[in-house]
Formats: structure tokens, C-alpha cells, sequence
């Protein structure tokens, strides 16, 4: 699903509006009706006390249009308008006057007024800011939100929380509304997914609300969220009459005495996404423990004991990933420095390969194109330099990308995916995959994928969404805390199949034979 800007979501509603030759409050009522059959569905006339809190914008109108309608399916309401600006919208106002025709009097809260009291009961609906923010709220402002905060009351946000800037804008984290829903029109937020400004969104939704369709098709986006619909097409399905050499043979490269199981994951998981052969190469302390550990890998062993000291293949390799628990001793760095002037193909680099090429940046220049580097934050860091919010560091990304045409895999809660300056969010994944060689696993699909012929970016965005999903399948029956890396190898054939599952209402829809 595209990630549109909040400068083409003004756009794609402009043109909407022109197409269906309606007017602006139309859309307004459309999308705030979508709101309240949302609200109603739920609630089905249950007599909480629901307080809305409406800026002077659209997004306030929003929050006018939904107060009319809880009005007058008898909900009990509260509406305060937060009065930031005299630029009031012009549905804003139309619709503050339709809502006191159906008799509901807002108090109109400035710097002045006392802090409205919110038990912890009420539902708090949220219609400050929209996607219009283009500061950080006045003091007063955020005083009220810190207040909606810290009433934990169940905060309902309309198309964003109010106060989290949509694109780069100022904004000051603690006037931030922490949501516990969010509503969102017609396409999901950046905002949501990065960890930064991804904490204040509990849980959310995309409410349809009937935007040109022809406009987002073709819309060229920044950013694309990836869901299965995304990773469906991607699939390559195996052939009949293939064999173990039409599916690669993979070259997982890396650690040193006490991190030799870095590489067994790698090689386990590269296994298990399906290259066709996979070898390790290893120094030589690690050959008994990976034979044993994954009879099906074979081992090539350097001449040191403890660390990597030279690296050779004496074969063609298909794809090779490098860098977990491989050590950074100066006869590695020399050997990883070599390699790379050897190798034309493109590669998985992770880990210490990374922490070598921040080290010694010109030995990027041999990193081939098109070769995947997965670094998490830190990783990254010390690759491209400091950033002083997610959005720099997207950008510098996006450059360091661009420049040695690369595709770069940013780890984390939403894994992104950055190549040709464009982002790939992943959707997939959970809270206790943040476990010792999860990431070495995810080099090993990577490369895994890569070995069976899927191109670079591919495989990243692919072995991204399928690691994520085989550690949901973990999860749900062992819980966060006991997932280990090993279990989401256990799970990666079951994320294969999760992806071809039909959902359950079509298969009871299905006739019977
Ligand atoms: N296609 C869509 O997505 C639709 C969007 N609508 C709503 O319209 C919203 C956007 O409305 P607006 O553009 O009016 O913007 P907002 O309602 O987000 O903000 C209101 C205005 O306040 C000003 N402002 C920004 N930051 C401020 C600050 N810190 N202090 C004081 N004033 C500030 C800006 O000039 C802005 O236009 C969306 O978020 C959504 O809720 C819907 O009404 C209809 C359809
Ligand atoms: N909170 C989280 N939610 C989803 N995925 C996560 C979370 N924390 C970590 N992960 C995933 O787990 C992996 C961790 O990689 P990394 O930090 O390199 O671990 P290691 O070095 O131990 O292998 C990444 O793929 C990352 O996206
Ligand atoms: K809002």
C-alpha cells in the first residue's frame, strides 16, 4: 500500500473532489461518517461520556460533523473547541453552526480556560491537529494535551494524533497525543512506523473514504508500506523438474571462536528459505559444532583456529553473506578487504562486514552494486554518521544508498528497506524478535533468497516480511519473552504457507468438494 505525503494525501483529495464534482464538506461528511459507523458499531448506543476535542481546521471539522452525529443517535457528548488560530477552516465553521443548529453548544476552550476534567472513563475523541501541522502546538496547547494524556482515558485520533507532525515539521514529543486507536484516512502515515514518532500509535486502522483511486494508482510514492498483497507477486514458485542446482548455492561467511553460532543460524535459515546448497566458511574452531548442529550445511574452514585470517571458495558461488560474528582482528579486516576486490556479484553484508566498512569506508568502493547490507541503528550509525530525527535519517540513508547503489535493510520494529530512493516498510514482525541472532537469521534468508534468483531488492523486501511472519508464528505459541532466533527458522516454513492461506471467510464460502 502507498505512503502518500501530507502534500499528496491535499492532492488526492483536491482531485476527488473535482472528479465526483462534490463539494469539500461533502468529503468531510463522508469521512467523518465513516468515523461515527466506526464509533457505533462499537459502542451500539452504550451511554459513556464521550468528549471530543476539535481544533479550528479540518481536522476539527471532522471531529464537528462526527459530534453532530453521536448527537443525534442520542450518545452523550461533550465538545470542546481548542480555539489555536483565528484561521478557521471554512468546513471547520460550516460545521460548527450545523452542529449548534442540532442544539450541541461547544465551550470554547483559549490560553485562558481551566483544563476541562476527563475521568478515566470518558473516550476521548481527538480532532486537534490533523495532517495540517506545520509547527509544534502553542504551550497551552500541548498543556491540554499533557492533560488528555495523562487522564488515561481511552483517546480515540482522528486521521493522526494530534501534534505528531506527518512530514519533517517541529514538534515537541511530550505535546504529542499517545492514541490508543487512530483512525486514519484512506492510507496509513509514515509517521506510524518509525520509532520515534511510531510510539504515540497504539493501534490503527484506514478508514475508506473514497479518495480517487485512479489519482494513488498513479501517484509515484517515497515510501510503500508492505503487506501480503505486496509479497504475493514476489513469490517464485519451485519448479517440477528442478533439482538442488537450480536454487542456488549460498556462501554464509563469518564468525570466530565463541560466535560460531551466528553463523549456524545464518546457515540454517539461508537452508530453510530454500537455497538449493549452502556452505559455511568458517576458522576452524567452528567445523565440529556446525556439522553437528546443521548436517545439512557443508563447512570450508580458513587455516587459523579462532578468527578468519583469509577467505577462499573454490567454487562459484551463487550469492554470499558475510559478516556475522566474524570479529574485526586485522587479519580479518585485511580479509574481508580482499574479498571484496575479488567478488563482482551482489552480497549480503552484515554485522561486523558493516562495522569493518564504517572503519574503512573506502573499501566500499568494492562492495559490489546491488549488494544488501543490513544494519540496525547502531550499524548504521557508525555507516552514514549521527541523525537528529527519523526523517534525516531516511534521507542520509537514501543517499548512502543512491551513491553506491546498494540496497540498505534499516532493522527494527518496521524494518525499512531503502533502494533507488525509495522505502519499503515492512508490516510483519514483534517485539520479541529483539533476541540474540535474529538479524543473523534475516542474513541468512536474504542470502538465501538471493541464491534462488531473486533480485536484491526483492529478496531484502521478501526475507524482511517472511522473517517478521515466521517470528509472529513463533510467537503465538510460545509468547515474546521465550522466542529464540532458532524458533524462527523452526518457522519459516510456516510463513511460507501463512501466505497462501485463505482467509477463513472464503474458505467457508468455498462450495464443498
Ligand atoms: N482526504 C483527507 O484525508 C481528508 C482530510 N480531512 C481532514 O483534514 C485534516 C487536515 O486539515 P487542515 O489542513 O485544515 O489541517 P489541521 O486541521 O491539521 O490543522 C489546522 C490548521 O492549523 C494550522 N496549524 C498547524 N500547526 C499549528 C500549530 N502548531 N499551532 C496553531 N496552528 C497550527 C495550520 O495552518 C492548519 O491548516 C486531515 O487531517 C483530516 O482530518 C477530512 O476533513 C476530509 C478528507
Ligand atoms: N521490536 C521489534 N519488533 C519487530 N522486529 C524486531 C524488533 N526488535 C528487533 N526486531 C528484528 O530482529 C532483528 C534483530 O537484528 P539484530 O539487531 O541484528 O540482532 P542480532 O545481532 O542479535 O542478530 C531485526 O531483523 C529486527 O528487525
Ligand atoms: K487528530
Amino acid at each position: 500500500m502507498k505512503i502518500f505525503s501530507a502534500h499528496q494525501i491535499y492532492q488526492a483529495d483536491k482531485s476527488t473532489i473535482q472528479k465526483e464534482q462534490i463539494k469539500s464538506e461533502e468529503l468531510m461528511e463522508r469521512a467523518a461518517t465513516q468515523l461515527f459507523e466506526w464509533m457505533h458499531s462499537r459502542l451500539r448506543g452504550t451511554q459513556v461520556n464521550v468528549k471530543l476535542f476539535c481544533g479550528i481546521g479540518n481536522n476539527g471539522g471532522d471531529g464537528m460533523v462526527l459530534a453532530r452525529k453521536l448527537h443525534k443517535h442520542d450518545y452523550s457528548i461533550k465538545v470542546y473547541v481548542v480555539n489555536y488560530s483565528e484561521k478557521r477552516s471554512e468546513d471547520f465553521l460550516l460545521n460548527l453552526e450545523r452542529l449548534k443548529d442540532s442544539k450541541v453548544w461547544p465551550d470554547f476552550i483559549n490560553e485562558e480556560s481551566d483544563l476541562p476534567e476527563i475521568s478515566p472513563n470518558d473516550i476521548i475523541v481527538d480532532a486537534i491537529f490533523g495532517i495540517g501541522l506545520n509547527r509544534a502546538p502553542d504551550d497551552w496547547v500541548g498543556n491540554l494535551i499533557e492533560h488528555i494524556n495523562d487522564s488515561r482515558a481511552f483517546t480515540l485520533s482522528v486521521d493522526v494524533p494530534s501534534g505528531l507532525p506527518v512530514d519533517s515539521c517541529h514538534w515537541k514529543p511530550s505535546y504529542v497525543i499517545r492514541a490508543s486507536y487512530v483512525l486514519s484516512f484512506q492510507l496509513p502515515k509514515l509517521v506510524f512506523f518509525l520509532p520515534e514518532t511510531g510510539v504515540y500509535v497504539n493501534q490503527w486502522e484506514i478508514l475508506d473514504i473514497g479518495l480517487d483511486q485512479e489519482f494513488i494508482a498513479k501517484t509515484e510514492t517515497d515510501y510503500e508500506l508492505i503487506g501480503r498483497p505486496e509479497v504475493l507477486p514476489l513469490y517464485r514458485p519451485r519448479l517440477k523438474f528442478s533439482h538442488k542446482g537450480t536454487y542456488g548455492h549460498a556462501v554464509i561467511i563469518g564468525g570466530s571462536y565463541g560466535k560460531i553460532g551466528a553463523v549456524q543460524l545464518a546457515s540454517n535459515a539461508c537452508l530453510s528459505v530454500g537455497s538449493g546448497l549452502v556452505t559455511a566458511f568458517v576458522p576452524k574452531c567452528g567445523y565440529d559444532s556446525l556439522q553437528t548442529a546443521v548436517p545439512e550445511v557443508m563447512v570450508l574452514t580458513g587455516s587459523r583456529e579462532r578468527s578468519i585470517s583469509e577467505i577462499a571458495i573454490p567454487f562459484k558461488a551463487s550469492v554470499v553473506g558475510i559478516g556475522m560474528g566474524m570479529g574485526m582482528e586485522d587479519d580479518t579486516v585485511s580479509a574481508f578487504g580482499s574479498f571484496l576486490k575479488e567478488c563482482t556479484k551482489p552480497m549480503v553484508i552484515d554485522a561486523d562486514g558493516l562495522n569493518i566498512l564504517s572503519q574503512n569506508p573506502q573499501m566500499l568502493n568494492d562492495v559490489p552494486e546491488l549488494s544488501v547490507l543490513t544494519p540496525h541503528p547502531k550499524e548504521l550509525e557508525r555507516l552514514i554518521g549521527y541523525w537528529t530525527s527519523d526523517f534525516e535519517k531516511l534521507e542520509k540513508a537514501k543517499a548512502f544508498a543512491a551513491k553506491h547503489n546498494l540496497v540498505v535493510v534499516i532493522k527494527g520494529a518496521h524494518t525499512i528497506t531503502i533502494y533507488n530512493g525509495k522505502g519499503y516498510v515492512n508490516t510483519t514482525g514483534n517485539p520479541g524478535m529483539a533476541t540474540a541472532g535474529s538479524g543473523d537469521v534475516l542474513t541468512g534468508m536474504i542470502t538465501g533468497l538471493m541464491a534462488q534468483g531473486y533480485s536484491s531488492v526483492k529478496s531484502a523486501i521478501f526475507g524482511v516480511y517472511l522473517h517478521g511472519l515466521a517470528g509472529d508464528l513463533g510467537v503465538s505459541s510460545i509468547g515474546y519473552e521465550a522466542l529464540k532466533a532458532s524458533l524462527i527458522i523452526e518457522n519459516i516454513g510456516n510463513a511460507y504457507s501463512e501466505l497462501f492461506r485463505q482467509p477463513e471467510i472464503e474458505q467457508k464460502e468455498k462450495p464443498n468438494g
